[in-house]
């Protein structure tokens, strides 16, 4: 029985996908849990779904020894061990291109609404007060938007900012194609200089720990705006207040903290609450109906199809094998220590147990290999056992 285990109010659209396809034992959570509920909820699951609040580490992957598959129904993947997975021989599948738009539309929709200092003067009116004033309030035409990490969502933000006649340049650690008129900029530091709004869209991780800190948001223009819809990580948040409070930066836009609330009632703990011209949003900047919908079923289909043919086609921890017809009259799936021999082991087991290999197809990647082999033979739990129980194997399963 395939035990599928959905986190955090994934869209209904992945339990029609596992459904359709005669997967009904699925169980939804609406919220991530805490590490205990989280670790009984992964036992005996074979596919589980989370999206950017669960946090799968090596302790967690350890115990969850019925896991097969991870979904990460989302784009950011640093939220789950990905190595420890890999090891484990458990593929961990996203959704890289699905709310690409929706983040891209929420960031110049805030740099246009800071650069007019609306949520100030919407907070305002609320309150009483009706100061009709010009003082502070900016086009976005002819200003320069900075963008940090111009992948999928930095490239759209950008393409989007000229739409609305701004300039736009990028920087970035890899060689980027720039679209339209975008320029990029070896040094961040100059970016950041010439920036009027900046705006962050790497990845989290050690490596981007802290890009924003005391020095680079000195180094912003004076006046300027930072918005952060990566990772709460990427921007050191007392750095910010501070900036914010001496009149530095005139407006910040940030939708992930450091430390997120787990649910709904729990509140935001941070020192940016109450500021003037700042917009906080709780981690939505992927979240509009069009997106989650269309993730929903993207990432259960990459499940789906890992369960029912073994591709690992667009896994972002593990060996790569694109999707083939089952050619023999069964599938094994094996993952294995990736060393010298390991194939020829493989194999001969095989034989032994009077296995015709038809088809073979291996991917390595890093510590481990990972072979899909159709046969022509009687495959039975037997088989299974004895290639499971050799020391080369992480893990084997039958399709
Ligand atoms: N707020 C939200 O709801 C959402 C947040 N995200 C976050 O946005 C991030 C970016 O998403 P995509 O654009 O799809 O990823 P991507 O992988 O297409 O682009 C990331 C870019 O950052 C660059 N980069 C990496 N380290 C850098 C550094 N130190 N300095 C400058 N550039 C660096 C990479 O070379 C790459 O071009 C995701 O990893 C995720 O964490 C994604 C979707 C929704
Ligand atoms: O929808 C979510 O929970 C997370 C969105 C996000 O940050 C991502 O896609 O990386």
């Amino acid at each position: 029985m395939t035990r599928i285990v959905l986190f955090e109010n994934i869209h209904p659209s992945a339990k029609e996908v596992f459904v359709a396809a005669g997967f009904n034992d699925i169980v939804t959570h609406a919220s991530s849990l805490p590490p205990q509920a989280l670790a009984e909820a992964l036992r005996g699951a074979s596919l589980v779904g989370i999206r950017s609040r669960t946090h799968l580490d090596a302790a967690l992957l350890s115990e969850a020894v019925d896991l097969r598959a991870i979904g990460c129904f989302c784009i950011g993947t640093n939220q789950v061990d990905l190595d420890t997975a890999m090891l484990h021989g458990v593929p961990v599948f996203n959704a890289p291109f699905s709310n690409t738009r929706s983040v891209a539309e929420m960031v110049l929709g805030e740099a246009i609404l800071l650069l007019r200092r609306i949520p100030e003067k919407n907070d305002r009116v609320h309150h009483g007060h009706w100061d009709k004033t010009a003082d502070g309030a900016f086009e976005a035409r002819g200003k320069t938007l900075g963008i940090i990490g111009y992948g999928n969502i930095g490239s759209q933000v950008g393409t989007l900012a000229e739409a609305a006649g701004m300039r736009v340049i990028f920087h970035d650690v890899e060689a980027k194609l720039p679209l339209g008129n975008a320029r990029p900029s070896t040094a961040l530091l100059k970016l950041l200089a010439q920036s009027d709004v900046v705006t962050l869209h790497v990845p989290g991780g050690k490596a981007t720990r802290n890009i924003m800190d005391a020095t680079t948001i000195a180094a912003m223009k004076r006046g300027s705006i930072l918005i952060n819809a990566s990772r709460g990580t990427v921007v050191d948040i007392d750095a910010l207040h501070d900036a914010l409070e001496s009149g530095h930066l005139s407006g910040a836009a940030i939708d992930v903290f450091p430390t997120e609330p787990k649910g709904v009632d729990e509140p935001l703990n941070s020192p940016l609450i109450g500021m003037r011209n700042v917009i906080l949003t709780p981690h939505i900047g992927g979240s509009t109906q069009e997106s989650q919908e269309n993730i929903g079923r993207e990432v259960a289909e990459k499940l789906l199809r890992f369960v029912l043919s073994g591709t690992t086609k667009g896994a972002v921890n593990f060996p790569e094998i694109p999707y083939q017809e089952v050619a023999g009259t069964a599938r094994i799936l094996h993952v294995h220590r990736n060393l010298p021999g390991a194939m020829g082991t493989l194999s001969n087991m095989m034989a032994e147990h009077g296995l015709n290999i038809v088809s073979q197809q291996l991917q390595t990647r890093g510590a481990i290999g990972y072979v899909i082999s159709d046969v022509e033979g009687n495959v039975d739990d037997t088989v299974i056992s004895v290639l499971r129980s050799h020391p080369i194997t992480v893990r084997c399963d039958l399709v």
